[in-house]
């Protein structure tokens, strides 16, 4: 699902507007329409106090317009204006005048007004703020925003939260609605995907206002969300006639003393997601340790116990993941370099690799293009330094994959894949999966599935996708805490095999039944 800006979503308008020959209030009914059927469906005139908090600009008007609907169909409303400023938008202005013909007078809330009263069993509709916000709310719709939060009430937000920035960083956390739910017009916004804004939001869902279909289709956007439909475009099937030298060699190399535990993981996913053939390269320490564990792969050591010194072989795998417990000892970290300026083969680099290179950026202009780089936010920070937030982190990992020919997979919540002016972020996974050796894993997946021939693009998209979903299967089982990454590879065919489910359909019993 494509993710479009708030440029391109006002575009829309205007184009939808000037091809379909309505008015611009049209749409706006339309929302409302949508919005009010959405509650309708839910509440089935049930007499629960709706308090709708709007403001003056097209948000506003939206909520106004609702407030219209309940109102006919008999709900309980109280509706306010948050009168934050005197440029009332012309649909805002005729829906209102649309209420007063029904008889209704909004509360019209200024600075020194006193704050209304809301039970914690009744709803909230937020149409304070949409995407037109511009910069952070006054100190006084700040205080109305946090006695909403603080109500307790079920908050349903118009389009985005009210303070909530669509497109840059929130400078005061109390100034944003907290919602319970999100009814967004036409595509998500990308801030509810990130961990600073994304905390607003518990659930959102998209509803369509019929924005042109045609410049819809065709605008390219900057982000966009990964589901099951996008991935099931990027599966590969396996074929009747192949061998296990059809889907490639893996080649896995990292481990030190007691880090021996999280090749095996990364082995033992790149098997699981495919890869014809994997062989780990470890220090000696690691070798009955693999073999034990894991008979189906092969075990190349170091001359030395416990850290890597050397990363010659002779072997041409189709992809290697690096990094991976390898700790960062001088000894490593020279051989590592040496490696580097030979090394011809595709690259997905994780954890100690990510480590040394952070300390030598030169090593950089050595990575093969496209190499795929797995940071965690503290190895990226040491990657591509500070960020002032999550908007601005966006834009310098899009300047350090261009510069550097690579994917950068940052992870998180919703992690999110770039390559050079593109983002993809994903939708599966789960707050279980923040345990120890989760990342091993991924790095498993992302290189098994390029092993066996998806681009380098795909394999993190994809790897990404599967990685999340195996851990939302899994945690049905494990609950949260007891999650480990083990339970993530045991899941990994669970996950393929969910992308061919077909939904459940609902039962329609028959009347002579
Ligand atoms: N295609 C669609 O998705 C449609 C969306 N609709 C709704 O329209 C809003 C966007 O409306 P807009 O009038 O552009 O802006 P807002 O209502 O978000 O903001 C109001 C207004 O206030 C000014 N402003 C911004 N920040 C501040 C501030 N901190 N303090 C005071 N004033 C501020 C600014 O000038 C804004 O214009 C969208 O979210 C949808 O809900 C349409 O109804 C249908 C089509
Ligand atoms: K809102």
């Amino acid at each position: 699902m494509k993710l479009y800006s708030t440029k391109q979503i006002y575009k829309a308008d205007q184009i939808s507007i000037k091809k379909e020959e309505i008015v611009s209030n049209e749409l706006m009914e339309r929302a409302a329409l949508q919005l009010f059927n959405w509650i309708h469906l839910r509440m089935q005139g049930a007499p629960v106090k709706i308090h709708l908090f709007c403001g003056i600009g097209n948000n506003g008007g939206d909520g106004i317009a609702l407030a219209r609907h309940l109102l006919d169909h008999g709900y309980n409303i109280a509706v306010y204006v948050v009168n934050y400023s005197e440029k009332r938008s012309k649909d805002f202005l005729i829906n209102l005048d649309r209420l007063k013909d029904r008889k209704v007078w909004p509360n019209f809330m200024d600075s020194d007004d006193e704050l209304p009263e809301i039970n914690k069993d009744d709803i909230i509709v937020d149409g304070i703020f949409g995407i037109g916000l511009n910069r952070t709310p006054d100190t006084w719709v700040t205080k109305v925003i946090q006695h909403l939060n603080a109500s307790q009430a079920f908050i349903l937000s118009i389009d985005i939260p009210s303070g909530l920035f669509a497109e840059r960083g929130t400078e005061d956390l109390n100034s944003v609605i907290r919602s319970n739910f999100v009814l967004s017009f036409q595509t998500p916004k990308l801030a509810f995907f990130l961990p600073e804004s994304g905390r607003f939001i518990e659930q959102w869902e998209v509803l369509d206002i019929g924005l042109d279909p045609d410049y819809l289709m065709k605008t390219e956007t900057d982000y966009e969300l990964i589901g099951k439909n996008e991935v099931l475009m990027l599966y590969r099937p396996r074929e009747k006639y192949a061998h296990k030298g059809t889907y490639g060699h893996s080649l896995i190399i990292g481990g030190s003393y007691g880090k021996i535990g999280a090749v095996c993981l990364t082995a033992k996913a790149a098997l699981k997601v495919g890869s014809g053939l994997v062989t780990a390269f470890v220090p000696k320490i690691g070798y009955t340790i693999l073999q034990t564990a894991l008979p189906e792969i092969m075990v190349l050591t170091d001359s030395e116990n416990e850290v890597l010194t050397s990363m010659q072989f002779e072997l041409v795998p189709n992809v290697i993941g690096i990094g991976i417990g390898m700790g960062t000892s001088e000894k490593t970290i020279t051989a590592f370099t040496k490696f580097l300026s030979s090394n011809k083969q595709p690259l997905v680099i994780d954890a100690d690799a990510l480590n040394i290179i952070s300390n030598n950026k030169g090593l950089l202009e050595q990575i093969p293009e496209e190499s795929i780089l797995t940071p965690h936010p503290k190895e990226l920070e040491r990657l591509i330094g500070k960020w002032e937030d999550d908007f601005e982190k966006l834009a310098k990992v899009k300047k350090f994959s261009k510069k550097y020919k690579c994917i950068v997979v940052i992870k998180g919540a919703h992690t999110i894949v770039i390559k050079n002016e593109k983002g993809y972020v994903n939708t599966t996974g789960n707050p279980g999966m923040a345990t120890a050796g989760s990342g091993d894993v991924l790095t498993g997946v992302i290189t098994g599935l390029k092993a066996q021939g998806y681009t380098p693009l795909h394999a993190a998209i994809f790897g990404v996708y599967l990685h999340g979903k195996a851990g939302d299967i899994a945690v049905e089982k494990t609950g949260f805490q007891s999650l480990i990454a083990s339970d993530l590879i045991e899941n990994l065919g669970a996950s393929f095999l969910d992308l061919f489910k077909i939904p459940e359909q609902p039962i329609v019993k028959q009347d002579n039944q």
